[in-house]
């Protein structure tokens, strides 16, 4: 079954609601007023519905029924501030939450974390580090992660495949990179993949050396002792990964080597251009960055993204909150 009507099966009828933080955003708006007429989940949209019902009728666009929220107007905004201080008790006074909540994105957020709202979806038209700080900031990390990370669904046909860390960690050490294999692994689960694990690099299996091939080493011998079931291997080149005359030439006795579908890159620089390319010169729809570790599900979006790829995000979203 493909994988978002198997994602929407498991959404239906349970009245799921998805915080959309940039509700004056016409790919966001779109897409909401889908959802929404599709009965899939309940979008709330966040913004001054005289912008928001401009941006419908520049559109010709119906928006009777959506929920939208004005922050500047919301009639519980007094406890949502007194539970963001508590939050970030010894971090944030009450004065500076008081500006911090006017940005959508911490608005949202406090909704998730609230428990007033069962997700969030932004980033369209804000900066990642300006959707996801929010999120690390109050949701936090869920137990038994250090580290929240980025991973994309890469799918073309019937190829489905999972990138990380594309999104949120800059170098990570070998430790914070094992815990991205875990992590993505566990993703391509709930993806109905089912997951072997490339660690990526310029070297297959001592081909080259340096301190970057090291690190890639290590991470793999780490994520093995995280996860000892996980078949996961590296250090690999992505040919010597994904293309199995080339795994068995590399790295014969690799049984990832070749098969492998959950790619994890030595750091970001390599991890976004990765799945850009992959998206650009590839065709592969990528679907994310979905923030893996995190409390509650809360997604981030490339600025370049489309109206489709904010529909399945919202779907994608509210199953994590399942
Ligand atoms: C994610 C990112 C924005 C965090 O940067 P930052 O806000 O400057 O980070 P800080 O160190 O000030 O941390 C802010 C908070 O987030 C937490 N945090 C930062 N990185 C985290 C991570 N990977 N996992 C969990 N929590 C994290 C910190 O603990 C801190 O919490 P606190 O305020 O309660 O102490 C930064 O790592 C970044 O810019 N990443 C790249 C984003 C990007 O541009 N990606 C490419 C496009 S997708
Ligand atoms: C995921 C990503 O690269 O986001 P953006 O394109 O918004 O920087």
């Amino acid at each position: 079954m493909d994988l978002f009507d198997s994602l929407k099966n498991k959404i239906d009828g349970k009245n799921l609601t998805i915080v959309l933080p940039e509700g004056n955003e016409p790919r966001i708006l779109g897409a909401a007023i889908r959802l929404q007429k599709e009965n899939i989940l309940k979008p709330i949209l966040l913004g001054n519905k005289d912008d928001i019902s401009k941006v419908a009728s520049d559109n010709s666009w119906n928006i009777d029924g959506l929920q939208i929220i004005d922050p500047e107007t919301y009639s519980e905004f007094d406890e949502m501030v007194d539970s963001f201080v508590e939050r970030r008790k010894g971090k944030n006074t009450k004065e500076q939450a008081l500006t911090m909540l006017k940005n959508n994105n911490y608005f949202g957020t406090m909704l998730v974390y609230m428990d007033k709202a069962d997700g969030m979806v932004s980033g369209a038209v804000h900066s990642t580090g300006d959707t996801v700080r929010p999120a690390l900031q109050i949701v936090k990390t869920a137990p038994g992660n250090k580290s929240v990370s980025g991973s994309f669904i890469l799918q073309k046909g019937d190829q489905r495949y999972m990138f990380a860390d594309c999104a949120i960690n800059i170098d990570p050490d070998a430790n914070g990179l094992a815990e991205i294999a875990v992590q993505t692994a566990k993703s391509a689960k709930l993806f109905d993949i089912d997951p072997k694990v490339a660690m990526l690099s310029f070297s297959t299996k001592g081909s080259a050396k340096g301190e970057m091939v090291d690190k890639v080493v290590e991470a793999t011998k780490l994520a093995k002792e995280l996860d000892p079931s996980l078949p996961v291997d590296g250090e690999l080149q992505f040919d010597a990964a994904f293309v199995p005359s080339v795994g068995a030439q590399k790295a014969p006795d690799s049984k990832v080597a070749g098969n492998a579908n959950v790619f994890v890159f030595p750091d970001l620089q390599s991890g976004n251009i990765g799945y850009k390319i992959a998206q650009r010169f590839g065709g592969f729809e990528a679907i994310g960055p979905i923030l893996q570790g995190l409390n509650k599900p809360i997604s981030d979006l490339s600025r370049g993204c489309n109206e489709e790829d904010v529909y399945k995000t919202s779907i994608l979203t509210a199953a994590l909150s399942l």
